[in-house]
């Protein structure tokens, strides 16, 4: 009769862990170093062309996981294997709308996984002088929500101080009621207006007299809440942990489907991936047709636009800059031929970038 193989001992498997241990170090330090030699080789590889290369490699990989792993644990993993690699010892510094614990910090721990030095600011617009005044090399900015739109805050900046977009992450957005006292007691809900927004029918039904206030973040309104009596927040549930704050009620967003999407800013755009958009912030004539023949523009050079929106221009009643994004590079000869046309009949033109299109992450 065969003999059945010797159960390992906790012994064994601890020496083969620390072997293991030991191979995982081994094979990072040399994938550290692989990329360091690539980037020496390459010419102008700029860290958005790493970012963008990143997400490629991040979407091959798991591509070909066949391992037992399920791909939504292995990612966060791999997500720092990258960060590691793209910066070896010199971390990236990435600003975004704080304090910690809002959804704009989740959306950069998203892209830049946990080795970045992160910088919050108090306002959108303050993410967008970080860039300009080169204390950061990416911004993380609100863009748009699938129920609530716009977030104007981000679109006025981007008229104002023109920047590169050179990435996005979407967000499943599941806000919570969050406070130190019961739900009888709350008397004020403070959160950012678009988080209020997002849950005005769950408020107006459950919490009907108590008052809304606005905040310039829903994480600056779990600082708060975890200080004024009879106070609330809406925000994210790592909010209330970190606060310490006791969930009242989950996922009271209005829609389940509540997804916010961030725009990545930084000095560059991204290079080509084969799928990508790219985005223009354009001023029309003020004159019948201006705007139809902008479209036609688009229409002519068979460009599919995915987001459009109309922006009044600041001190010129009844005038508007338009936001519009299409599918495509802007290395690309058809948006080429769109832009240098659009030159000729616009006011005033900006490619706002070229980047990598996403799916919505949790
Ligand atoms: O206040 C935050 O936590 C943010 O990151 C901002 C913001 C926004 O302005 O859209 C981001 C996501 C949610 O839609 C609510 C708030």
């Amino acid at each position: 009769m065969a003999k059945k193989p010797r159960k390992p001992s906790a012994t064994d498997l601890k020496k083969s862990l620390k072997k293991i241990d030991g191979e995982i170090l081994a094979l990072l330090a040399k994938r550290v170093e692989a990329c360091q030699k690539l980037r020496e080789n390459e010419t102008g590889t700029t860290i958005e062309k790493q970012l963008s290369a990143d997400e490629s490699d991040l979407k091959a990989w798991l591509a070909t996981n066949k391992s037992s792993l399920k791909d939504e644990l292995i990612k966060p993993v791999m997500l720092e294997v990258l960060s590691l690699c793209r910066t070896g010892s010199r971390k990236v510094r990435v600003a975004y709308l704080g304090p910690q614990y809002s959804y704009s910090h989740q959306a950069a721990v998203e892209k830049f996984g946990s080795n970045a030095d992160y910088s919050p600011v108090a306002t959108i617009a303050a993410v967008f002088e970080e860039i300009q005044r080169n204390q950061a090399n990416f911004g993380l900015v609100p863009v748009e929500n699938s129920n609530d739109g716009r977030v104007t805050d981000t679109l006025e900046m981007f008229a104002k101080l023109p920047t590169q977009i050179c990435g996005e992450v979407k967000l499943h957005i599941h806000h919570q009621l969050l406070a130190k006292c019961p739900r009888e007691e709350i008397r004020e809900v403070f959160s950012k207006p678009q988080a209020l927004s997002q849950c005005r029918n769950w408020l107006a039904r459950h919490l009907p007299a108590a008052r809304p206030i606005e905040m310039t973040s829903t994480a600056a309104a779990a600082q708060l809440a975890a200080q004024q009596k009879g106070a609330a927040a809406i925000a994210s549930r790592a909010a209330g942990l970190n606060y310490q704050l006791d969930t009242i009620a989950s996922n009271i967003e209005d829609n389940p489907n509540n997804i916010t999407r961030f725009a990545v800013i930084s000095h560059q755009s991204a290079p080509k991936t084969g799928n990508d958009k790219t985005a223009l912030l354009f001023q029309t004539e003020h004159k019948p047709g201006a705007l139809a023949d902008a479209m036609n523009i688009f229409k002519r050079n068979r460009l599919n636009l995915t987001w459009i929106e109309s922006f009044p221009v600041v001190n010129s009643p009844e005038e508007y800059l338009f936001f519009v994004e299409m599918e495509g590079h802007s290395s690309e000869l058809k948006i080429r031929r769109a832009i240098s046309s659009l030159e000729k009949k616009a006011l005033r033109l900006e490619v706002l970038g070229s980047y990598q299109k996403t799916e919505p992450v949790n």
